[in-house]
């Protein structure tokens, strides 16, 4: 991993913060190992079942299909039967972006589904790409006999035995509703809820192995006077047991669950690359923004960083960011290292992600704004973590490579952009939210280009892949005008447009075209804009560098701190003990 990668950043960020970067959560939606409002349906349940039902279009032979979201047209075929799946589309719909597919978020529902009952962690990756018309056929029905079953799985690519444990892992929490399979679970008025579940826990664990096993089981795949029905048994038993013996286990069950989960999640089609695993970043750099805000140019940033469940916070640490000017004197810290320390600090709640409280983690952010001489601008930052009790200082450079600011002629500027709802509509398209209400989402953005750029064009790519019922992603390119009022603001001039939108979120790229040069700022979160909350910039300090391309030894810059964090920079150490 090396800074910036938006990609991985907004992908671990779905895992292990389980939201959105605007805060909306996916993973409250199924932690801690939630039941539906009034159907009283195990929602992890319904995660992981509509993971294996769209995947299992997946054809070995020819490549095709796969996890690739396609479940979405495929809901009025007997094989998608339950209405379940109709409700965690709708738990999806708002969490696909540029970044993280539709696919991705089925996926990353059965990590967080698994987890969060108890179950293990699924190693995650990203990447699934998104079709948008139904697949082939291919979801094992409960009447179907086993061969049918075995040539299923084995179309979608998994042997006899991992056919057993697939549906061994997938039974694990959940059961049969009455109102989907009433030849399995019979009318029962005096309830209001009728489903069956395949075991009496509602934990991802494997009694639903041992109760098979042991002949107390309650799964009426397994159990039902309905012989037709009893795909479980016919499963489970297809192998003389064996492989369901193998399982009794809990740690067995857990391993192999782990090992064939993934390899459920991650089946796709061919030529579709996945990212690496998705592990957590132990800093990770979020927000970094060069921008205006009260009419001052300022840089912000946060630094994410881990703390022990079971740990404390050191209330003595100090998290400084350190920078360079991009131009002047001082260019690239050759005379002047700048840095202050951060301007807040929040910690997140344990329960943020189930997988990052199975880690028994929890996240501290520090966040920081400071002022930016336009003249001399920004050229790269990291920052350093000094606990003030005798342990070395932490740097956190990028891996050596320093957390470079790509550009400064092109800025964003959220606090002079604005999203507007407007109802009715004499507007084209619109939005209809869950009281039937219609709506169309009204953008009017703010970008900054450096006085005396003269651009030939600015203009910004948007880009929104959350909708309602899964419609097409929107793509729109706009060009933005210059406000020639407004003057020069802190070096910059502004421009600005409009981007009308009917999804859940935005992103967009704002390019500025001088001397064929294509300047670009990517703005992953469009939300806050003019809400965005103001803190005032803390107040820089500056010390003397000792010049990151020379390495003298004059007697003085021994005792300089800042040294060390150069030659941190040179070398690419991350840890460095200040003398
Ligand atoms: C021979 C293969 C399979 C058959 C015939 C089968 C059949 C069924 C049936 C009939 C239900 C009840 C659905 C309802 O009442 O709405 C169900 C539920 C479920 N299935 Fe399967 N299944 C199979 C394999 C799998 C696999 C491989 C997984 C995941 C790895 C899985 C995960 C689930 C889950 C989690 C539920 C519970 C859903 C809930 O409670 O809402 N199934 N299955």
């Amino acid at each position: 991993y090396r800074w910036p990668s938006p990609q991985y950043d907004a992908l671990e960020g779905y895992l292990y913060e389980g939201r959105r970067a605007d805060g909306t959560s996916l993973a409250a939606l199924v932690h801690p190992c939630r039941k539906r409002t009034g159907t009283l349906a195990s929602i992890p349940a319904e995660w992981l079942r509509i993971a294996f039902h769209d995947m299992a279009t997946h054809n070995v032979d020819d490549g095709t299909g796969g996890l690739d979201g396609s479940i979405a047209y495929e809901l009025d075929r007997g094989e998608n039967f339950g209405s379940g799946f109709n409700q965690t589309l709708s738990d999806f719909e708002t969490f696909p972006n540029k970044y993280v597919s539709r696919a991705d978020v089925i996926a990353l529902g059965a990590v967080l589904a698994v987890s969060t009952c108890g179950g293990p962690i699924i190693p995650y990756r990203g990447g699934r790409v998104d079709v948008y018309t139904a697949g082939p056929t291919g979801v094992p029905e409960p009447q179907q006999d086993i061969n049918t079953h075995t040539e299923m799985f084995r179309k979608q690519g998994f042997s006899q035995s991992e056919m057993i444990k697939l549906v061994a892992c997938g039974h694990s929490f959940g059961g049969v509703r009455n109102t989907d399979f009433p030849q399995l679970v019979p009318a029962d008025p005096s309830k209001s809820v009728n489903i069956k579940n395949f075991d009496t826990t509602d934990n991802f664990d494997n009694v639903v192995v041992t109760q098979y096993l042991d002949g107390s089981t309650q799964n009426v795949l397994v159990v039902s006077d309905n012989k037709t029905m009893v795909s479980d048994l016919r499963v489970f038993a297809s192998d003389g047991n064996s492989t369901m013996h193998s399982l009794a286990s809990a740690d067995t069950y857990n391993t192999e669950c782990t090992s064939v989960l993934e390899r459920m999640i991650n089946t796709v089609a061919h030529g579709v690359t996945l990212t690496d695993e998705i592990t957590l970043l132990p800093a990770k750099v979020t927000l970094a923004q060069l921008t205006i805000e009260q009419s001052k140019l300022v840089f912000k940033s946060s630094l994410r960083l881990t703390n022990p469940i079971n740990g404390t916070i050191n209330k003595n640490r100090t998290v400084r960011m350190l920078w360079c000017d991009r131009n002047g004197d001082s260019q690239d810290c050759k005379g002047n290292t700048r840095y202050a320390q951060s301007v807040n600090t929040v910690t997140e709640s344990p329960d943020l992600s189930p997988v990052t409280l199975k880690l028994g983690l929890f996240f501290i952010n520090y966040q920081f704004i400071v002022p930016i001489d336009s003249t001399a601008s920004i050229s790269k930052f990291w920052f350093e973590v000094d606990e003030h009790d005798g342990s070395k200082v932490t740097v956190y450079n990028n891996e050596g490579d320093n957390y470079v600011v790509d550009q400064d002629q092109v800025i964003f500027i959220p606090t002079m952009s604005k999203a507007e709802f407007r109802s009715n509509s004499t507007e084209a398209k619109v939005y209809t939210n869950r009281n039937s209400e219609t709506f169309t989402k009204v953008y009017t953005f703010t970008a900054a280009v450096r006085d005396g750029v003269n651009p030939s064009r600015v203009y910004i790519d948007a880009q929104d892949d959350a909708f309602g019922d899964f419609l097409q992603p929107f793509n729109s390119t706009i060009d933005l005008t210059l406000n020639s009022t407004a003057g020069t603001v802190q070096g910059y001039k502004l421009y600005t447009g409009t981007v009308k939108d009917v999804g859940f979120q935005l992103m967009i790229d704002v390019h500025a075209d001088t001397d064929g040069t294509t300047h670009t700022v990517n703005v992953p979160e469009v939300s806050n804009l003019d809400n965005t909350v103001l803190t005032a910039p803390a107040t820089p300090s500056s010390q003397t560098s000792s010049g990151s391309s020379s390495s003298s030894s004059s007697s003085s810059w021994r005792s300089v701190p800042w040294t060390s964090v150069s030659l941190a920079l040179i070398f690419g150490f991350t840890t460095l003990l200040l003398s």
